[in-house]
């Protein structure tokens, strides 16, 4: 089987959150498992800054997308995820993808349905027998409908079985009618049984329609996003669907988030020893009292509802009044940045605010915490708790999505548990259980050792979730062929 792995960003190209990890880890592993998988991504203006693009093998030039309006040519280039030999094409126009921010809202819709037409003709250009297209998130939910509707004849495209990752049911893409024209689709999809949403086109269901299968990034999230609490609207389609749809926890890239190799954390992590090594390390270059005793504790995401951050800002203050320090690593929501930003001046040694995107600091806190906060309202898989575990860092959360499929209630009686959790999303609740979890590290030395042994022990290696999209794969290809 030949699989098409599409995504809007892809590690370490171009970086926005946990879909660029996956799209540039799982791919890899795809392969390591024999099928012949390659990936596709937009060529952002970014990744010419960053990397050094004139070892990139320019394919086809001059391509245009055979339905979309907007007839500007494109380019194809061609280079490898890092450290295999899985290839990756980026996809190249002079007039688009020129953003600082990838997803900066301009012509998001442009970009994104332009991105997706390109893709197919990519495919009928230079990989004309591929049988599966995964996409991605709503940024490349046309290709599935592109394929039902005008590729419907198209004598390479018309076998061509699709699966729909959804990474995060939050963002939908939402338009109005008039964007079907733009993209060159039929004004009939337009229609509530097809992508019309209360007035707007809606991308992310006209993906989950037109895809022959659809997954998510964890079994708890598959079945959450059926319910009125968790679907954002979208959860009557997804019932509808519901035979169709799968929940595969991602993994994460254990030659890249490696406690021995990894090149940014400051000392390789063997022992509990040496975690508090990194811990200090990271103390005093932010500038925080240098003492292995205080608790440090730690957030790393976007500033956004879905992670919690307001349950965070609600309690801080009280949390701040104990023996703790607290460091923030994350842009977002200005609402939120400017909050935090006004910490630092009040608890200059027990705080450490960082508004940036910076991924070797990442690392260095993820190694050095001793607890990750990760109390989110909701979590398709999430990332950052399995990074933290895998440097012996110990996970509070809110069991939802994800994070309940990975990390388990530490129960002293049996030594055995991972992290503390809460399941109502109560500010109360956080409090709580971060305190729990304070306590053990400040009073019960030996149940902390426990944890964080048991942390280290856990596998989220990416070798399952590469098994199981095979399968997912297979299920699509057959569904298309009618079996
Ligand atoms: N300021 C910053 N500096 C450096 N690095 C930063 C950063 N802010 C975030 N990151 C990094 O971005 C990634 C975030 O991944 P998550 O899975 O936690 O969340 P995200 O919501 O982006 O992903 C969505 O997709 C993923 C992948 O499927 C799901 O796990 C998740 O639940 C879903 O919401 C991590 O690698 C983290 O270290």
């Amino acid at each position: 089987m030949k699989i098409a792995y599409v995504s809007y960003e892809v590690s370490p190209f171009a970086k926005a959150g946990g879909l660029a990890d996956v799209a540039g880890a799982l791919p890899k592993y795809i392969k390591n498992a024999g099928e012949d998988i390659y990936v596709v991504m937009p060529f952002h203006k970014n990744i010419e800054n960053n990397f050094n693009t004139s070892k990139f093998q320019l394919v086809k030039t001059g391509l245009i997308p055979d339905s979309h309006t907007h007839k500007s040519p494109f380019s194809v280039y061609k280079s490898y995820l890092e450290g295999s030999s899985v290839v990756i094409y980026f996809i190249k126009t002079n007039t688009l993808y020129d953003s600082k921010n990838i997803y900066d809202e301009e012509n998001i819709f442009l970009k994104t349905s332009y991105f997706c037409d390109a893709v197919l003709k990519t495919i009928k250009e230079c990989e004309p027998d591929t049988n599966v297209i995964n996409a991605n998130d709503w940024h490349t939910s046309l290709i599935p409908v592109y394929l039902k509707t005008v590729y419907l004849q198209d004598n390479i495209l018309k076998k061509i079985a699709t699966i729909l990752t959804i990474h995060n049911i939050g963002y939908q893409g939402l338009f109005n009618p008039e964007v079907l024209n733009q993209a060159g689709l039929p004004n009939y999809l337009f229609n509530i049984n097809a992508l019309e949403y209360y007035g707007k086109v809606n991308i992310l269901k006209g993906g989950i329609l037109f895809s022959n299968i659809i997954n998510t990034v964890s079994p708890t999230y598959a079945k959450e996003i059926q319910s009125e609490e968790y679907g954002y609207g979208l959860e009557g389609i997804l019932k509808v669907r519901s035979e169709d749809l799968f929940g595969v926890l991602n993994g994460i890239d254990y030659s890249i988030y490696d406690p021995i190799k990894d090149p940014h954390i400051f000392y390789p992590i063997e022992s509990y020893k040496d975690k508090l090594k990194n811990k200090t390390s990271l103390q005093e270059y932010l500038g925080l009292v240098k003492d292995e005793n205080i608790t440090l504790i730690s957030f790393i995401g976007r500033l956004f509802e879905q992670k919690g951050i307001d349950l965070i800002s609600k309690i801080i203050d009280l949390l701040l009044l104990t023996d703790i320090q607290f460091v923030l690593l994350g842009t977002g929501d200005k609402k939120y940045e400017d909050y935090f930003a006004t910490l630092t001046k009040i608890y200059p040694k027990k705080v450490s605010i960082n508004i940036t995107f910076d991924v070797d600091l990442a690392q260095k806190i993820y190694a050095g915490s001793d607890i990750f906060l990760m109390p989110s309202k909701y979590e398709p898989c999430g990332l950052g708790q399995m990074y933290s575990m895998r440097y012996g860092t110990v996970p509070v959360v809110r069991y939802t999505g994800g994070l309940k499929d990975t990390v388990s209630e530490y129960n002293p009686k049996d030594k055995k548990g991972t992290g503390f959790g809460f399941y109502e999303y109560q500010e109360a609740n956080l409090l709580y259980t971060l305190m729990k979890a304070v306590y053990f590290h400040q009073k019960r030395k030996d149940d902390w050792t426990n944890i964080f042994e048991n942390c280290m022990k856990e596998d989220f290696s990416y070798e399952k979730a590469a098994k199981k999209y095979i399968e997912l794969y297979k299920i699509a290809f057959d569904k298309k062929r009618g079996y």
